[in-house]
Formats: structure tokens, C-alpha cells, sequence
């Protein structure tokens, strides 16, 4: 089977043109180095990890470095991860002080019984696994404390329908023996509560896999999503015979129609279709599928290129 690779970078208002390029250049980036992964034989776990920590590492977007701050100034960053093979799954939520949380969430699924730990349980973990604990402030941009200090000047209640310029990141991938997976991983919600969990560690509204129907990465406003349980609600449509797009407009426009709430998300199914759709106002996205890369950041622009 033809390896794919799809990547997000979050539910974004307008992206400013100086932004838009790097933006761009860090989609571009994650998906060739899902897809190399996938070429060279690695499985789509490995695709999705490596992914996502392409962009963890990458200031510009809202997961790793470059994360939003909660109310005291700090990251606190959410992470999950979903082999569709046996359903096996890994999370970690509150997490702080770690590079790439999304590798940690691996690492819950591989080397523990549980499925998700939280706050200091996973950061003992990290600690035995060898995983280096970086200061906190290494975590933190220029433009993360701008956003703050703006988000705490409007007050900004958030509401379901808030729309920032962040960028949680996603990934999803199919590797050549046909198994799925997907990996998300975020700092959450701008000036949010010390130990608030979103919906990107909580498998079945972050994202799912299953071999037997494809797997999926969503954005958004988190309460909303938990709400509707966004991931699965959506290959709960696949499954029922839905066509990806029309799945990924139901279940988007029921937490709209439902809840204000606005997201998006990237669709793959078991035979390496795939969609990318969202309510927000724009979505960075890439897939890498039979070499070519396709990408986009807002509804009227879809650039096709050649892999390396
Ligand atoms: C306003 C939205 C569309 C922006 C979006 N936020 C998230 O995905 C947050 C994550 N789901 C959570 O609630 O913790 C982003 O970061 O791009």
C-alpha cells in the first residue's frame, strides 16, 4: 500500500502574510519527514511522532516550544497518540519542562499499562525514561507572552467560538502494511487555568485510529470538541458509509450547529483517501501522498508540488 501522510497546524484566524510563510514552510517540513519516515519502511506510529515533533520543535506553532501560556505565564502542554492496529493509545496532559510531549505520550502507550498520565506522574515518568527536563522558560516565545498580556488586557472570556491566531498541530498516516495512526499535540488554550485539560490528550475527541476505518486529528476549542467527542463522532460517520468530506462537514457542523464551537480536523481512511476541513477561519494544512505534497492555509488556495 501507498504510505500518506497528512499534517495540521491548528484552527487559526487570518495568518498574517510574514507568518503565512513560515507557517507554510513548517507544514511543508512535517509532512516530507512523515512521508521519509514512511518510505523508509517505518510504521505509521513512527510517521506520526516524527511529525509532530517536527513541529513541537517549531516556535511557530501552538504544541513544544512556541506553546500558548496559562493564566500564571507558564506551558503547560497536552499530547496523545493512537496505534490503529490494536487500538493502542497514549496521553499525557499538564505536562511541562519536556521538548516533546508527544514523545512521552508514545512512550505511556508503549512502556506502560495505563493509556494516559497527568501533570507530576508524567513528569516522574519522563524522568525514568530518560527524557531531559528542560527549564520552563526555554518553552516560552516573544509572541506567547504578547499573546497573553493581549488576551488578559481584553479580558477574553473564552468563548466557544474564539478564534486566535494559534496552532495546535496534528498528524495522521497510513504506512505501507495499511496500518493508521494519528498523533496531536498542544499547549491548549491561551490565559486558561492552571491544570485545565483540553480535548487534544483525550482519545476519541483529539483524535483516533482504527485499521478499520481510518484515523483522524482535530483542532479547536477544546471544551466544545470533548463535547462531541469530535474524533470519533467523525469515523463513526466513515464508518456508517459516509463519504470522508460529507463525515467531516457532519460532525463539524453539529458541534457549530450544537455549540458555536468552531475547529477542524484531517480525515484518512483505511485505503489512504483523505480530506481536511474546518470552521475556522483558516487551517494550515499538508498531505504527502504517491510523491506529491499538497498543501493550503486558507479555503481558496490548494499548492500541489512535487516531494523531494
Ligand atoms: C481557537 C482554536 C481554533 C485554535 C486552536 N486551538 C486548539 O486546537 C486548542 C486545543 N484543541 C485545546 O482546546 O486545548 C489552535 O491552537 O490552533
Amino acid at each position: 500500500m501507498d504510505p500518506v501522510v497528512v499534517v495540521h497546524g491548528g484552527g487559526a484566524s487570518n495568518i498574517s502574510k510574514d507568518r503565512k510563510e513560515r507557517v507554510r514552510q513548517g507544514m511543508v517540513r512535517a509532512a516530507t519527514e512523515g512521508y521519509n519516515i514512511l518510505k523508509q519502511g517505518g510504521t505509521a506510529v513512527d510517521a506520526v511522532e516524527g511529525a509532530v515533533t517536527v513541529l513541537e520543535d517549531d516556535p511557530e506553532f501552538n504544541a513544544g516550544r512556541g506553546s500558548v501560556l496559562n493564566v500564571n505565564g507558564e506551558v503547560e502542554m497536552d499530547a496523545s497518540i493512537m496505534d490503529g492496529k490494536d487500538l493502542s493509545t497514549g496521553a499525557v496532559s499538564a505536562v511541562r519542562c519536556i521538548a516533546n510531549p508527544i514523545k512521552l505520550a508514545r512512550l505511556v502507550m508503549e512502556k506502560t499499562p495505563h493509556c494516559f498520565l497527568t501533570d507530576q506522574g508524567a513528569a516522574k515518568f519522563a524522568a525514568s525514561m530518560g527524557i531531559p527536563e528542560i527549564p520552563g522558560e526555554q518553552l516560552v516565545t516573544e509572541r506567547s507572552k504578547k499573546h497573553l498580556e493581549k488576551e488578559k488586557q481584553e479580558k477574553g472570556a473564552q468563548k466557544a467560538d474564539c478564534q486566535k491566531n494559534l496552532g495546535t498541530v496534528g498528524a495522521v498516516a497510513l504506512d505501507s502494511k495499511g496500518n493508521v495512526a494519528y498523533a496531536t499535540s498542544t499547549g491548549g488554550i491561551v490565559n486558561k487555568m492552571v491544570g485545565r485539560v483540553g480535548d487534544t490528550p483525550c482519545v476519541g475527541s483529539g483524535g483516533y485510529a482504527d485499521n478499520d476505518i481510518g484515523a483522524i486529528s482535530t483542532t479547536g476549542h477544546g471544551e466544545s470538541i470533548l463535547k462531541v467527542n469530535l474524533a470519533r463522532l467523525t469515523l463513526f460517520y466513515v464508518e456508517q458509509g459516509k463519504t470522508l468530506e460529507e463525515a467531516a462537514n457532519l460532525s463539524l457542523g453539529y458541534m457549530k450547529s450544537r455549540l458555536k464551537g468552531l475547529g477542524g480536523l484531517i480525515l484518512l481512511n483505511k485505503t489512504g483517501d483523505w480530506v481536511v476541513k474546518w470552521t475556522s477561519a483558516a487551517m494550515p494544512w499538508a498531505a504527502a501522498k504517491d510523491g506529491k505534497l499538497h498543501s493550503g492555509i486558507n479555503l481558496d488556495e490548494t499548492t500541489i508540488a512535487d516531494l523531494p
